[in-house]
């Protein structure tokens, strides 16, 4: 059979996955886009954010023309007019700058929480839109991710407030602006100009730092990956058997320092940008205050004149630097916020027809149909035109060597991923017509890398199907099934007994029996319940769920196993052969193909790859003068018997 040419997925093998599309959307619809999120996390909180920076924007505006009046008429005396009313407002606009940030403060934290929240349910809620797995799997897409995560909260209010800290900045600077160019219009003119310079410089460093930040990503990414495995406790056996601790210490700090380097290389092009421009602006306002000073001793302007040339020149330059900053700023946030809309507007992985028909109850079986799939089509082929049906109510067993592409039938039977090429078919039915949620509703599957919940026994097996949470028989009849009731009920508090080292609460930490943890055969027991929990699955899978036990356990389990699996179909995968051998057919699959199949007894006779194997297990178990009986009830692993065993 020859390799199919290419695939027939949502993403042609070659194209960019979800998420993975490069950077094009306009900022301006980028801005739209953060302050509808800003909108709907908090309306109000955004209103008053804008209405009360307003309104301190014009404070020191009014503050600097109020001032003049009060100079001048104390300059010129009683007759020009009373000083109440001025120098009531001057305390008006005082208060005013007083107060107003502190409220604009709160504002802004607030927005930010409202909009962190909002975005993180966004987030995932986009991420649970996806039907396999394969993003995870695609490096770029993580990284995405990471920065949409580290982003999504705190960009659109960056963003949304560069807009309104602009709108303030040009409120204030308008109103010296005018009083600038009413008194000295050239410095006006110098001032803007040295103004365009810094907006200009600051936003060509904002994108310098956003291109940055997407180069250092992977190199951080590698650095936390270290410096999670120096803390992890599952890692920390080897690390310190092997004494791995520096070489793994030095290759995070290698990569510090590379990102280090990058980050440090820009904040030394941005001292030298904004260092110039300070001087530029310092010798700008010199230059305008030599100027007051003369112009105010020919009689040019008053000493009120001066008193606001002195407040505005500053001002502008400071509104002027703000709104270059705030520009600058709103357009970084803008660029990480594209991280953010890239992965909510990401394309779906899978397709999922618009009308998706209902999935029935199996009736026939389910049927791998010339099935060839690679992870990549850079990949190689780890199926390869696989023919296989599982009929309803029977039980096949895969068997294969490591690598043999077991665990990949598996995940493309539970839809992580669609073949290649070819189908899988449910009662006939393409799997890629079938709502991929109620698709999995009808499955009940262990894997090979279960999860070790840190929650509540009782939750551990629950999780399988939500409903059973309320329903305590049910979970006990699956701990029962999976030979881990016993010891839950052993538990300190027996089923609502904390699985894990984690403190969740203060109160935590003073119960002597919070940080339980299991071994790893039992760990296995409570994933297998979580799968049997569903006990209307039409088909059950399970991939090596009997590895981590000892083989009196995994002997008790297969047997219970058989009697839950009455009636429903089966997939069960294990490298311990004894334990699929009353399986209906036993499948070999060699190298991404199906060499052999039929029952155990009949694969046997035939001497083939099945009974090599089998045979090899079993004499790993036995010698000659071996005398098991009494130690092994009949069947159990290790001690194959019956027709068609090992000679
Ligand atoms: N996510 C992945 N991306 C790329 N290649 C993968 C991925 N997962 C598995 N493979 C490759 O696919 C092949 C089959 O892997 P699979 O896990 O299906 O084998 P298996 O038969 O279950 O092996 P084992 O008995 O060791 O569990 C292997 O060569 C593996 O390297």
């Amino acid at each position: 059979m020859t390799p199919p040419e290419a695939g027939t997925g949502p993403h042609p093998e070659g194209e960019a996955g979800p998420g993975d599309a490069p950077d094009t959307s306009p900022l301006r619809t980028v801005l739209v886009a953060a302050a509808r999120l800003a909108h709907r996390a908090a309306p109000a909180t955004l209103t008053g954010w804008l209405l009360l920076t307003v309104a301190a924007s014009a404070a020191p505006v009014a503050a600097a023309w109020t001032l003049k009046t009060v100079i001048d008429r104390l300059v010129a005396g009683p007759a020009t007019g009373s000083l109440t009313a001025p120098v009531l407002l001057l305390v008006g606009c005082g208060v005013a700058v007083a107060v107003v940030p502190q409220f604009l403060q709160y504002l802004r934290a607030q927005l930010g929480r409202a909009v962190g929240l909002r975005s993180q349910i966004e987030l995932h809620a986009a991420v649970d839109r996806f039907t396999g797995i394969g993003p995870y799997e695609n490096p770029r897409f993580l990284d995405r991710l990471r920065m949409a995560r580290q982003y999504g909260g705190s960009a659109p209010v960056d963003a949304v407030g560069s807009v309104i800290g602009t709108v303030g900045a040009l409120v204030t600077l308008t109103g010296f602006l005018g009083a600038l160019a009413l008194l000295g219009p050239w410095m006006a003119a110098a001032v803007l100009a040295s103004g365009a310079l810094v907006l200009g410089a600051e936003i060509a460093l904002s994108r310098r730092r956003a291109a940055v930040a997407w180069t250092v990503g992977p190199v951080e990414r590698r650095e936390l990956f270290y410096s999670a495995l120096l803390t992890d406790l599952r890692a920390a056996k080897e690390i310190r058997l092997f004494g791995l601790g520096r070489f793994l210490g030095d290759r995070m700090v290698a990569e510090r320092r590379t990102s280090d380097a990058a980050k440090r290389h820009m904040d030394r092009q941005e001292l030298a940008v904004q260092a110039g421009l300070a001087l530029l602006s310092a010798l700008v306002a010199g230059a305008g205050l030599l100027w007051a000073v003369s112009a105010a001793r020919s009689g040019t302007i008053t000493v009120g004149g001066v008193t606001v040339l002195v407040t505005a020149l500053p001002a502008v330059q400071a509104a002027l630097a703000g709104v270059a900053v705030e520009i600058a700023m709103g357009h970084h946030a803008l660029l990480m916020f594209r991280h953010f809309l890239a992965v909510t507007g990401a394309a779906p992985d899978l397709p999922v027809p618009a009308r998706p028909r209902p999935v029935p109850p199996l009736r026939h079986g389910v049927e791998f149909r010339d099935v060839w799939f690679r992870y990549g089509a850079d990949q190689p082929w780890v199926l390869r035109g696989v023919d296989l049906v599982i009929p309803a109510g029977q039980a096949v067993g895969l068997v294969g060597l490591n690598g043999a592409g077991k665990s990949t039938l598996v995940k493309l039977l539970c839809r992580f991923y669609d073949p290649t090429r070819g189908q899988i078919l449910w009662d006939g039915t393409d799997l890629r017509d079938l709502c991929p949620r109620e698709l999995r509703r009808h499955l009940g599957a262990t894997f090979q890398d279960f999860m070790e919940y840190d929650l509540t026994a009782r939750e551990n097996i629950a999780l399988g199907d939500l409903t059973a949470l309320q329903d305590p028989g049910r979970i006990e009849e699956a701990a029962r099934v999976a030979g881990i009731h016993d010891r839950i009920t052993g538990l300190p508090h027996g089923y609502d007994t904390l699985l894990s080292r984690i403190f969740f609460s203060e109160q935590d930490k003073d119960d002597a029996t919070t940080g339980l943890v299991l071994s790893g055969g039992q760990w296995q027991r409570l994933a297998l319940a979580r799968s049997l929990i569903r006990d209307d699955a039409d088909l059950l899978v399970l991939d090596e769920p009997g590895s981590g036990l000892d083989p009196e356990a995994e002997y008790e389990i297969h047997r219970r196993l058989r009697r839950h699996r009455a009636g429903r179909a089966g997939l069960l995968v294990s490298h311990r052969l004894n334990t699929l051998r009353d399986a209906d057919t036993i499948v070999v699959l060699e190298d991404g193909r199906i060499t052999e199949r039929g029952p155990h007894a009949e694969l046997m006779r035939r001497r083939g790859e099945y009974a090599r194997l089998f045979g090899l297990q079993a004499s790993g178990y036995t010698t000659p003068d071996d005398d098991t009986r009494p130690l092994l009830p009949t069947g159990a692993v290790g001690t194959p018997h019956g027709g068609g065993g090992p000679s």
